[in-house]
């Protein structure tokens, strides 16, 4: 006989085996209802298990099935194995991602409302004699005839309509039933949605989706290879993405449609629901701002087929859509897709592997692949497609470097925030009536030394990466082998003194902007903004109906904006990034300055760029300038394979917090030591050391990296040393795999 191991909701990850009563159609994946002391509560079926005949014990039988059908299907659950596995996490905490909590408390219920439906029109007799009789039934009859759909909630018929719904119920005239309601998001009707219809594809698009196609229509069971589509800014990615997406829905299955952040891809999302206007209620849109009833709904809606695109950000990689044709993450190089808390997994990464459990092609697309995704094409395990020309004909964006050392100078050593080159651009574009966008690179924080003058950082003799400056004692260190060396007194390359941090924020700016420009409208984007609802689609708005001349923004922004005004794109401070303790600052800045750039001159006005930097010399700003992808990831991977990072070793954090700081530095090298102890070979142990942000939140932070060519090997050695090693009770450990983040 076998048993169902469940798994107790709650935080204590109780799992304990249950009967299974005869004739309950239990499977994994099932939510059900158990005894559990002299209690009953909720879990989810995890297995079923034989049980031996001698247990000596009967098992107790769980009580009932929560919900017909299982919630979690084989594969998702299969897919929840997985992370828990390689992220080292438990698969309770999966669960809790798999099965949000809005769906998981049963108060959540679906709304149903009383429905009065009329199949046919009565007899024309019965209904003389009940117009005679019983007038109030033969109006509720008229008001039916004339109801769309003849059907109308019977709260609609207004107050004592019952008892003659009820008799008319009686002489079988009308059906009353009780119907789901849904809690429709989009309700408040914020928004018109203008249809538009498939453009006629151009050759580099054509050959995009033929590909996607062949493998959409290929028979089941064959192995589709995952495919990286790099197509520069403008190349008409998110068309083929739409054409896609209408043919998966033709052949009868459902989308997935992955994005950064919905409230940071607004366009993007626009696009999706104007192309499917036709069945607007087939597209589920998941974002944050839904309330659990909200998400409750459009969470069965999935799960009964009723919804058949789905468009979220990373937690909608487990939206239990049913025959799943096609997946599609848009911006797959965008660091959003890491989860940053437990369980921290990879959406896009698990997208693939969903995609391969479920046997349907997917599209990796970005004008900035991730060296991640790129290697694993010259490896053979994805297939890359390219459009490299933009779709309307013109061409990329004419890309200026300006060297800000130059202008610190005119400045007499002060920080030069505009160049004169950019206030002239921007005064000529605020005269011909033009758009321009202006970034402030806010990547990680400036913490790095760099010379105002020329340009100089402090970097690491042996990891090619900026030192971290630490004000606490005055010294510079080295987040990846703990070097360190004192604060320079003078700029070791141009003798300058006046080595200082650098950092200004977007307000500064805007009153720089204000104070040169006085006819110029100007917005800015930033936190603030986003915290406030729609205050960023009503920016947008403005912005695109020419009202503001000069937008103002961080990185936050440069994603999929399409303005056919805009001519003009400053970067403020480009290589801010370059100089964060983190081996992926290069790519990062290489991909923020292309993005960025790729919102200039999208219409039939030609575009420029400005880029300020203090390192015009850096390969990821030379690359970029030259919209050369290739020769930027080729002398990258370079540096990655010789220093053993990503995507040549997977590399893993371990980070020990606690207000006690002496206490998160004791466990972290307890913890070190232990680890070193029979480690397996082919894993390289960083040493521990305080976080870059040492203290956060009031906590004190001390981190130690992990590097392996392999991930399970790692992960399992982590995990061992930790299930046997008892952490103080005020300290709190993190495992994070496949790091996105070193601060
Ligand atoms: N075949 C086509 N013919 C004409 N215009 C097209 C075609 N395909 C796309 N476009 C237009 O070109 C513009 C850029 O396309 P789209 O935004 O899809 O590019 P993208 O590759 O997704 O861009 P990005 O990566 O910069 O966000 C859009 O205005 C789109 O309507
Ligand atoms: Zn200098
Ligand atoms: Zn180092």
């Amino acid at each position: 006989m076998p048993a169902a191991r469940v798994l107790i909701d709650g935080p204590s990850e109780l799992v304990f085996d249950y009967a299974i009563p005869d004739g309950l159609p239990v499977v994994p994946g099932c939510r059900v209802r158990v005894p559990l002391r002299n209690k009953t509560s909720q879990g989810t079926v995890l297995d079923l298990v034989e049980t031996p005949g001698d247990l000596g014990f009967a098992l107790r039988p769980l009580h009932s099935l929560s919900d017909p059908d299982p919630l979690i299907t084989p594969k998702l659950l299969e897919a929840g194995r997985w992370i828990a596995d390689y992220y080292g996490c438990s698969i309770e905490s999966v669960i809790r991602a798999l099965l949000p909590e809005a769906v998981r408390t049963e108060d959540n219920s679906a709304k149903v409302r009383k429905t009065v439906i009329l199949d046919k029109d009565p007899d024309p007799e019965v209904l003389a004699k009940i117009t005679k009789r019983a007038p109030k039934q033969a109006a509720i009859l008229a008001i039916l005839a004339h109801s769309p759909d003849r059907k109308i909630a019977l709260a609609d018929l207004g107050e004592g309509a019952s008892a003659s719904v009820k008799s008319l119920v009686k002489q079988e005239l009308v059906r009353l039933i009780e119907e789901e309601v849904r809690r429709d998001p989009e309700a408040d009707g914020v928004e018109e949605i203008l249809p538009d219809s498939p453009l006629p594809l151009n050759e580099e698009q054509e050959a995009a989706l033929a590909v996607i196609l062949e493998l959409l229509q290929a028979p089941d069971g064959t192995p589709r290879q995952p495919i990286l589509l790099h197509g520069v800014t403008g190349s008409g990615k998110t068309e083929v993405y739409l054409q896609a997406a209408r043919r998966t829905l033709d052949l009868g299955k459902t989308v997935l449609v992955l994005v950064p952040e919905i409230s940071l891809t607004p366009q993007t999302v626009r696009r999706f629901r104007s192309r499917f206007a036709d069945i607007q209620d087939q597209v589920a849109v998941l974002h944050s701002n839904l309330s659990q009833g909200e998400r409750f709904d459009e969470w069965h809606r999935i799960r009964k087929g009723k919804a058949r695109i789905v468009i979220g950000a990373r937690s909608a990689v487990f939206a239990p859509l049913p025959d799943l044709g096609l997946i599609l993450v848009d911006e797959e190089h965008e660091n959003s897709y890491k989860q940053d808390q437990i369980p921290r997994y990879h959406g896009r990464d698990v997208a693939v592997l969903r995609a391969s459990l479920e046997g349907c092609p997917i599209i990796l697309g970005s004008a900035t692949p991730s060296l991640e995704s790129y290697q694993n094409t010259l490896e053979g395990k994805y297939r890359l497609l390219r459009m490299l020309k933009r779709a309307d004909g013109q061409s990329l964006p004419l890309i200026r470097v300006l060297d800000m050392r130059l202008e610190s100078k005119k400045h007499k050593g002060g920080m030069a925030i505009l160049s004169d080159r950019l206030r002239v651009a921007l005064e000529q574009r605020v005269a011909k009536k033009e758009q321009s966008i202006l970034f402030l690179n806010r990547r990680g924080f400036a913490r790095s030394l760099q010379c105002p003058s020329c340009g100089h950082v402090c970097m690491c003799p042996h990891c090619s990466i900026s030192l971290t400056y630490h004000r606490e004692d005055e010294r510079l260190m080295c987040h990846i082998c703990g070097h360190q060396a004192v604060v320079p007194k003078k700029c070791p390359e141009c003798r300058d003194p006046s080595i200082a941090l650098q950092g200004f924020g977007t307000q500064k700016v805007e009153e720089v902007l204000a104070k040169v420009l006085p006819a110029a409208k100007i917005a800015r984007i930033d936190a603030d903004v986003m915290r406030k609802k729609n205050a960023l689609r009503d920016l947008l708005n403005a912005f695109q109906a020419r009202k503001i001349d000069v937008l103002v923004g961080t990185q936050m922004i440069a994603k999929g904006l399409h303005f056919p005004n805009v001519t003009l794109v400053g970067i403020l401070n480009a290589d801010i990034g370059l100089h964060v303790p983190d081996f992926r600052s290069g790519e990062r800045t290489f991909q923020l300055m292309t993005q960025v750039a790729g919102r200039a001159g999208r219409g039939d006005l030609e575009g420029e760029v400005i880029v300020q930097t203090f390192t015009p010399h850096s390969p990821s700003i030379q690359f970029a300038r030259h919209h050369d992808f290739d020769g930027f990831a080729e002398q990258e991977l370079e540096f990655r394979r010789q220093f053993e990072f990503p995507p040549f070793a997977h590399c893993a954090m371990l980070t020990s917090r606690s207000t006690h700081e002496r206490r998160a530095e004791f466990t972290l090298e307890t913890l070190h030591r232990r680890l070193k102890e029979d480690c397996p070979p082919g894993i390289s142990l960083g040493e521990p050391m305080p976080s870059p942000l040492v203290r956060s939140h009031g906590q004190f932070r001390f981190q130690l990296m992990l590097r392996s060519a392999k991930a399970r090997p790692l992960t399992r050695h982590v995990q061992q040393v930790l299930q046997k090693t008892t952490l103080p009770e005020d300290v709190t450990v993190v495992f994070d795999m496949d790091a996105w983040s070193f601060t």
